[in-house]
């Protein structure tokens, strides 16, 4: 797993050979422990060069190998060898460097990077630190500050900004390896010590300790009940304030407390969760590995909403090129602005130049003849989005591919007023659109694999995490969110406040509770779709009372709040009070307090006591319930690809798996008993039902996750 060979007479080179990221694997570690040895052994050996084949240095420790018993060398002894050794070592960086990988790199005397390179301590993102000695050389290398911001995050950077940090030694354009052999021919005879990290002081501002606790305080913020981070920022404090030995000490100490987490678990699963909803299947045997997309240069977005603007942007910053329509000029011209203000703005942060050049702006349909793909993303009615569709038909090239963005309208229903039912798919994208990294790719009951093949190839293209899900109201992100609003409002009913319920949420580590997230997405978008719905307004059943709909509980409450007036951020009043229409400073509202004292005592309901565990468990259990049905009926086509839609579309944190992986961390029996309790306590809320798929997981001993499919009543049928 480590090549040896002797080139230019006196350097070893020494190649990682572990495709396809060459992660240091027991055998990757063995193979370097001999070769560097041998080296050290060899009189003819003057220097050595280490790098990693296929392009790749090495994408750090074997993350598959954390769940199995340690086997190998360890990286620590491993990597202090190297450094220790009185032959300089050069890495030859080429790809990528990552976490164990980049440490590698800080053990040897020098690094050349090739400008294409990427550098960085990502551990903090699996719910690690680098505890091979990361924490403790990268300050020793860059600076306390740097460092703190590089480990804390998981940041990857550039080989320009390695270099500029100090990194890396030198950055080519032309062959690392060639570069890094001849200079490790030329250092041949230069003092080492100096080169060795661990020998050195930690360069610090003056005020170190200030530096440190203002850190731990962004840190810990930032961290939303994650430990990871708040570790890194303790790992790097040994190394401005402890030596070298201690340090390290005190980073495995750290790293041990870490490793067996069951946070480390959630954010490692989701490492592997987010590549694996990249391979879809469709019961009709297509799949992502045989199914290839078709090229798509030319795009349209149809409607500049805030949705449309936002994908309009995101596929611009992708390098595409967009033709934006509206229905009249001055909402073209809204649209153009603000798309453009949007764009300067993202290049501004980026010190890029905005790619004006690549929009094209029209209100004329005709003009969409010669695009390859359509995104509609007009106003969310089911109306008008046929009319849409029913003209893109007739106006577009036969085989150019009409995208919905519908949130969860049904597009089997919008296919079918087109000519070329298999070439529509939805595109779900979420608010804001050129930001959240989240896309619902929606398979109708006719689509072909091609055009699921393109609009999840195209996700791709735009950086999103693109998930396939079948065809159901809300598909599956929105439908799961259903029974988590209907608990969130029944808690209220019940005696809870907006405060109390989000202050639960957010303290699970959601970056902003329900009640919160409403008032920002506006609270007249699901009133309208309640109307719709016969939940309220003219169209509900006057026989129904006011608590009820369509024969089971219902809350009026969101409905009433809308009719005060009370629209959300947008017009500085919700279910919280803002510090302006438009402001995002939330404030308890007295006023609210009022109105759900008052509606309590109109329905002669007595408030109760709720502690933040029952808001969990009710919100949370909910949503997960509908997910196992979202499973069982093959919407979803894994427990991973509910995780990633939540993971990447809803805040739900990270270090918590995601939704189904939660379920199995709590324990599969619990979150039955506690559904089965919580529908006894409240019999005419549906939703509270335990999902068959978790009953039958439970009876059969509640197999791990990644047995969960075996189980499933549909697999896959609707998708
Ligand atoms: C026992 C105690 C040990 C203590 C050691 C503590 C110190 C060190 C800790 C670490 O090093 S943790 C690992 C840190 N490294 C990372 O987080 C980097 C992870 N990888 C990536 O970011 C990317 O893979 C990449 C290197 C940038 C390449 O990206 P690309 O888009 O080209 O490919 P991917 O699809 O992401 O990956 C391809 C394939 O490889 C698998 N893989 C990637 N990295 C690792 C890894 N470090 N370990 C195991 N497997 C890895 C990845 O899962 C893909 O495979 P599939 O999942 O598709 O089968």
């Amino acid at each position: 797993m480590a090549r040896y060979e002797q080139v230019q007479g006196t350097v070893a080179l020494i190649t990682l050979t572990n495709p396809p990221v060459n992660a240091l694997s027991a055998a990757v570690r063995l193979g370097i422990t001999e070769t560097v040895t041998r080296a050290l052994r060899d009189p003819e050996v003057k220097s050595m060069v280490i790098c990693g084949e296929n392009g790749v240095f090495c994408g750090g420790a074997d993350i598959r190998e954390f769940a199995k018993p340690m086997s190998g060398p360890p990286l620590v002894p491993m990597i202090a060898a190297i450094e220790e050794g009185e032959k300089p070592v050069v890495a030859a960086i080429e790809g990528a460097a990552f976490g164990g990988g980049l440490e590698l790199a800080l053990g040897c005397h020098y690094r050349i990077a090739h400008s294409k390179a990427r550098v960085g301590l990502p551990e903090v993102t699996l719910g690690l630190l680098p505890a091979a000695g990361g924490t403790q050389r990268l300050p020793r290398l860059i600076g306390l500050a740097p460092a703190l911001d590089l480990i804390t995050t998981g940041r990857h950077v550039t080989a320009q900004e390695a270099l500029k940090l100090g990194i890396v030694d030198q950055v080519t354009d032309q062959s690392a390896l060639d570069l890094a052999i001849q200079f490790a021919q030329q250092v041949v005879g230069q003092p080492l010590l100096p080169r060795k990290l661990s020998t050195r002081q930690t360069p610090c501002p003056p005020d170190v300790d200030g530096l440190l606790e203002e850190t731990m305080a962004q840190v810990k913020q930032r961290a939303r009940g994650a430990m990871a981070p708040i570790a890194c920022v303790q790992a790097v404090r040994a190394a401005a304030t402890l030596p070298y030995q201690a340090g390290m000490q005190k980073e495995q100490e750290l790293m041990a407390t870490l490793f067996h987490s069951s946070q480390a678990r959630a954010m490692q699963y989701c490492f592997f969760a987010q590549r694996a909803v990249g391979r879809w299947s469709l019961s009709s045997g297509a799949h992502s590995g045989n199914s290839k997309p078709r090229p798509v240069s030319k795009v349209a977005v149809i409607g500049l909403g805030t949705m449309g603007r936002g994908i309009t942007v995101a596929l611009v910053k992708a390098g595409m090129s967009v033709l934006a329509v509206e229905t009249n000029k001055k909402q073209l011209e809204i649209g153009k602005q603000m798309v453009s203000a949007m764009l300067k703005h993202d290049a501004q942060k980026r010190n890029a130049t905005p790619r004006l050049d690549l929009l094209h702006f029209t209100i004329d349909l005709l003009e969409l003849k010669n695009t390859d793909l359509i995104i509609e993303a007009v106003f969310e009615d089911m109306a008008l989005k046929k009319q849409v569709f029913k003209e893109l038909s007739s106006v577009c090239k036969a085989d150019a591919f009409l995208c919905t963005n519908t949130s969860g309208l049904d597009v089997d229903e919008l296919a079918a007023v087109t000519k070329r039912p298999e070439l529509v798919v939805g595109m779900h994208f979420f608010a804001p659109a050129h930001v959240m990294k989240l896309l619902e790719v929606v398979h109708g009951s006719r689509s072909s694999p091609e055009a699921v093949a393109t609009a999840m190839h195209l996700g791709k293209r735009l950086g999103k995490v693109s998930v396939l899900v079948g065809n159901c109201a809300g598909f599956v992100g929105n439908r799961m969110l259903k029974p988590y609003l209907e608990q969130a409002n029944f808690l209220l009913e019940e005696g809870a406040t907006p405060e109390l319920v989000d202050g639960a949420l957010e303290e699970f580590g959601f970056p902003m509770g329900v009640f919160k997230m409403s008032d920002l997405s506006g609270l007249d978008v699901g009133w309208r779709i309640r109307k719709e719905a016969g939940l309220t307004g003219p169209n509900v059943d006057p026989r129904d009372p006011p608590r009820r709909r369509q024969g089971r509980r219902y809350s009026p409450l969101p409905d009433l709040v809308c009719e005060q007036g009370r629209l959300g951020q947008k017009n500085g009043r919700g279910w919280y009070l803002y510090d302006k229409p438009g402001g995002r400073v939330a404030t308890p509202d007295p006023s609210i307090h009022k109105f759900l004292e008052e509606y309590r005592i109109k329905h002669g309901i007595s408030p109760r006591q709720i502690d933040r565990q029952e808001v969990v468990e009710r919100c949370l259990f909910a949503l997960i319930n509908e997910g196992f049905r979202s499973l069982d009926d093959g919407i979803a086509a894994g427990p991973e690809d509910i995780d990633m839609i939540y993971v990447f579309g809803y805040g739900w944190p990270r270090h918590r798996g995601g939704p189904m992986f939660y379920a199995g961390m709590v324990g599969l029996p619990r979150v039955l008993t506690r559904l089965e309790h919580y529908r006894q306590a409240h019999p005419e809320v549906p939703h509270l039902e335990p999902s068959p798929l978790l009953r039958r997981l439970v009876a059969s001993g509640s197999p791990p996750i990644n047995k969960w499919r075996d189980f499933l009543q549909r697999p896959h049928s609707q998708l």
